[in-house]
């Protein structure tokens, strides 16, 4: 993990080469009647990292719920490496929601299987189902599992059970097994609400090494302000469903943050 925030190079890339990995187009969703999301637009850009800040139920998660496909927005549109998911037939619909990989606050490893295991399980949509039980997985995937573990910086655990691990370790595998999947960007909703300060910068510096050193768009739900400042390139803020702000962390300004949070 050797790069550090807000690299010259990397926003130097983002200038020349601005590629739009999601782009999120005034969507709205309600629930029983209740509009919690109202007209909500951002982008990700191959190379970014995107915080999203916001008090509890102010429609972070529902607009990363919407990317990924847990639910449907009502109206608006989304467009995924470049597919437009209400024109995308469902195949490709759910190929390019495909290269949006999640990772949640709660983990869901398979305890007693290993980080290996794990990671495997990342690309199993690109398997037969009776490939995936750990015999047959097949030397070509563990391969690739191996080298997403190295990604993260756990290859010296790979064989080691997922229970075995601590928290921080177990988020990195977690995002292995995202990046097993081959995406294009991360979705992280709360990926460091469960961990120690040290384990959760260590997971925002490997998300922001990925964004920085491999070109992955990285959209973070956080519930922590200074993790944003750190690592973003990016700040959208939410309130009661709707867009508050959506600027360069470096113009983050402290009364605006505040007023999310009152
Ligand atoms: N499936 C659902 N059914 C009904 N209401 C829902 C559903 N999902 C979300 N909501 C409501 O939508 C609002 C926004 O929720 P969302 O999870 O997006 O908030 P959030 O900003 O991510 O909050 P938190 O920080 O607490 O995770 C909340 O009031 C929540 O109760």
């Amino acid at each position: 993990m050797s790069i550090t925030a807000h690299s010259p190079s990397a926003h130097a890339a983002r200038i020349t080469e601005p590629e739009v990995l999601l782009d999120v187009q005034a969507i709205s969703k309600s629930f029983g009647g209740r509009v919690v999301l109202s007209d909500m637009s951002m982008r990700v850009h191959a190379g970014e990292v995107v915080a999203f800040l916001g008090a509890n139920g102010s429609g972070k998660s529902t607009t990363l719920r919407a990317v990924n496909g847990i639910i449907e927005a009502d109206s608006g549109d989304i467009e995924i490496a470049g597919v437009r998911l209400t024109e995308a037939s469902a195949a490709r619909r759910a190929e390019a929601r495909r290269s949006a990989a999640t990772v949640f606050q709660k983990i869901h490893l398979v305890p007693r299987r290993t980080a290996l295991q794990n990671v495997c399980a990342g690309g199993f949509s690109r398997l037969p189902a009776w490939r995936s039980i750990p015999p047959l997985f097949g030397a070509e995937l563990k391969e690739e599992a191996m080298a997403c573990l190295e990604r993260v910086g756990l290859a010296d655990r790979a064989h080691d059970r997922a229970d075995s691990l601590s928290g921080g370790q177990q988020q990195r595998v977690a995002i292995a097994r995202a990046l097993c999947q081959r995406p294009r960007m991360i979705l992280a909703d709360e990926p460091v609400s469960a961990l120690d300060p040290r384990a959760a910068d260590d997971v925002m510096r490997l998300l922001r090494q990925l964004a920085v050193e491999e070109g992955l768009g990285v959209a973070a739900v956080l519930h922590q302000p200074h993790l944003a400042r750190a690592y973003a390139d990016r700040v959208i803020g939410l309130r009661d469903g709707h867009l508050v702000f959506d600027c360069p962390v470096a113009e983050l300004d402290d009364t605006e943050l505040a007023a999310l949070y009152l």
